[in-house]
């Protein structure tokens, strides 16, 4: 056996490695709304932008020979939006409104306060004089030409991105298939126990319901399926082998350390699965297991105790699936914090530590009692990350829930 403890030193090392052997998900094109969902093709303009040159002020189209101190100019037309501009005839200018068509012949257009309006003609205050050439006009094709790309495939679709694609007419987009995850969760302690209380020996099924919530906000996420089983090895196997065929990855909760009960190791081999890690130096969360099937699913064994199961979810599932669901920002750099009241502990180890922020950029860890403390989760926002052997305020990465 190598004298090496843990087969990667970082969370981030080890989400490399199993990110490596994963495989993108096909593609879907046209879902009814591509809002949070993956672009599997680019967007390109379909006709220059702006598609003529505009007006970006409310004010006069003018010619730079017409620029002159104290006279009076008459004002013949006016560009309005939604409509085509007028022609200029010389010696005159044209009223335009800001986002419609500068007529042909204009040079410039000077906004309507830095003029003294007349009747049918203005007279230039001195502050337009020095109005330059091209000034408050917006060149057609000058934020994208026609069959420019606006965006990249990859792209996780947010509101910007909508309108940036409505804008040249990408009403239907092709996207990547939501990713298919299967939970589950396993235990003969666990269980549901709505109606009923449960003894002393049982707890409900908090990892069900915590590992659902962290997906479910992600329309490039689909639950396949949520199972719980029993620790029986055959169940497990079956579940596994079922799961592994009806979805791209497979979260399971509980069973992967050292009990007699343990069997989700070994299950996960006797499937197929490549284990890519079984422990991680972390804290909480140290048995994590990641493995690979050979066509590029995704296993992920989270350790049962409640805390655990939820970080190593937010820190190691989501960042997975993001890279299966092909999103080529799939691992964006996570927001850094400062701690108030850090303490001067450390660990051999990464310290995954709840937290709740306080003010922006400030979080204060949360007084816990460890990884099966599910009062001090509902007490925090998420978890900073602490490197092995470190202390003090940081700043640290921090993962919100
Ligand atoms: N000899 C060793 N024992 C343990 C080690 C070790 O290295 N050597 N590691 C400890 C650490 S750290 C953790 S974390 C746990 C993880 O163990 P398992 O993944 O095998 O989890 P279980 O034993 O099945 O459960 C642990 C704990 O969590 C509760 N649990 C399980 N499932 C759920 C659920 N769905 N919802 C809520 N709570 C759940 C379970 O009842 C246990 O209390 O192992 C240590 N032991
Ligand atoms: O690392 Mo475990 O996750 O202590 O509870």
């Amino acid at each position: 056996m190598s004298a090496k403890k843990f087969a990667f030193d970082s969370p981030d090392e080890a989400i490399a490695a199993i990110a490596d052997r994963l495989s993108v998900v096909g593609i879907q094109s046209e879902p009814q709304s591509c809002l949070g969902r993956v672009l599997a093709q680019s967007v390109t303009a379909d006709r220059d932008s702006p598609a003529a040159d505009v007006s970006a002020m409310d004010g006069y189209a003018i010619r730079m020979s017409d620029l002159r101190p104290g006279e009076t100019i008459p004002v013949h037309g006016e560009s309005a939006p939604g409509t085509p501009p007028p022609t200029m005839s010389k010696g005159s200018l044209v009223r335009i409104f800001t986002g419609a068509i500068v007529p042909n012949g204009a040079d410039a257009v000077v906004k309507r306060e830095d003029t003294e309006e007349l009747e049918n003609a203005i007279r230039f205050r001195d502050v337009a004089l020095s109005t330059q050439p091209g000034e408050n006009i917006r060149r057609a094709g000058e934020n994208a030409k026609a069959g420019s790309t606006v965006l990249p495939a990859g792209v996780l679709v947010n509101a910007a991105h909508r309108a940036t694609m409505v804008n040249f007419g990408g009403y239907h987009a092709s996207v990547y298939s939501s990713v298919r995850v299967t939970v589950i969760t396993t235990g003969d302690e666990v269980g549901v126990f709505a109606d009923e209380a449960p003894q002393p020996w049982q707890l409900r099924n908090s990892n069900q319901v915590a590992l659902g919530s962290l997906i479910e906000p992600n329309p490039w996420i689909s639950i396949q399926a949520v199972h719980h089983v029993r620790d029986d090895r055959e169940t497990l196997q079956q579940s596994l082998v079922t799961a592994i065929d009806q979805s791209d990855a497979i979260l399971m909760t509980g069973g992967v350390s050292m009990g007699d009960y343990d069997y989700v190791p070994d299950v996960v081999r006797e499937v197929g699965g490549d284990v890519v890690f079984h422990g991680l130096p972390i804290r909480p969360g140290k048995p994590i297991l990641g493995a690979a099937t050979a066509n590029g699913k995704l296993i992920l064994g989270l350790p049962g105790n409640p805390v655990s199961a939820v970080v190593g979810c937010r820190r190691f599932a989501l960042p997975l699936l993001a890279k299966q669901s092909g999103q080529t920002e799939w691992n964006p750099p996570s927001t850094q914090v400062r701690l108030r009241s850090p303490g001067t502990k450390t660990l051999p180890l990464h310290w995954l530590r709840i937290v709740k922020m306080v003010e922006t950029g400030i979080a204060e860890p949360v007084f816990s009692q460890g990884s099966g403390d599910l009062v001090s989760l509902g007490q925090s926002s998420g978890f900073v990350e602490v490197p092995a052997n470190e202390s003090g305020e940081g700043p640290w990465s921090y993962f919100p829930w």
